[in-house]
């Protein structure tokens, strides 16, 4: 079966995906646990808390320290206050930007469908100058769910100008979260396995792995001959 003949739409997760976020989300986190007295943990520990979005990540934090969990609600507002345009850890993955570049220039229509909230998305997007390379753009604020719920991965494939019921598209994605969603549309999932995943690639549906992006327009190519 053809999955995608023409240039077929491509959503790309971000956190862990296109972006090593993780440096910057545990500064953030780090702060707002000094202010609270309570001690830091480590960035291998909050990137393993990475995925489901600043409630999940939060709500893994208290649990993890020990804090009232009558406080999230204020320290989520602490956190977002250093987040919202928090780049100056982050980096691209390697290749990931000239990866793009050469999916754009095939034509095919790119999208993003992170976890991550609106506003660090859109900071992130134009500190690395990528912003205009996406058609649409659904964060983790943008609906009332999340992955994996597959309701913001339809949202962006529809905003893509795909019909979320035949897909003929991809999703990109590093995490358990982004394969469940791209199961659940169902849409074929590309992994990134230098990502954020906590269980092994063997047990999240995909079809294919890369962990370099210099091979990625090479297994689209692949996925439209498939
Ligand atoms: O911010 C998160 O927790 C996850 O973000 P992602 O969906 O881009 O991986
Ligand atoms: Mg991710």
């Amino acid at each position: 079966m053809t999955v995608c003949m023409a240039p077929c739409p491509i959503v790309f997760d971000l956190d862990g995906t296109l972006i090593d976020s993780a440096p910057d989300i545990h500064a953030s986190v780090n702060a707002v646990l000094l202010q609270q007295d309570v001690a830091p943990l480590s960035l291998d520990r909050i990137r393993s808390f990475v995925g489901g979005g600043v409630e999940v990540l939060w709500t893994k934090i208290v649990a993890a320290t020990g804090i009232e969990p009558g406080l999230q609600r204020d320290l989520i507002a602490a956190f977002m206050a250093r987040y919202h345009d928090a780049t100056r850890l982050t980096r691209l993955f390697p290749g990931a930007f000239e990866a793009l570049g050469v999916l754009a220039d095939r034509g095919h229509p790119l999208g993003i469908c992170t976890n991550k909230p609106l506003g660090p998305t859109v900071a992130v997007l134009d500190h690395f100058g990528i912003r205009q390379l996406f058609g649409i753009v659904i964060a983790g604020d943008s609906l009332p769910q999340k992955k994996p719920d597959p309701a913001p991965l339809r949202a962006a494939l529809q905003g893509l100008g795909a019909d979320p019921d035949t897909p003929k598209a991809l999703y990109v994605g590093d995490s358990e979260f982004d394969a469940a969603c791209a199961a659940a549309v169902p849409v074929p999932f590309l992994i990134y396995s230098r990502g954020y995943r906590l269980k092994p690639l063997e047990q999240l549906p995909h079809r294919a792995a890369f962990d370099d992006f210099s091979i990625l327009p090479r297994l689209v190519e692949d996925e439209a001959m498939a």
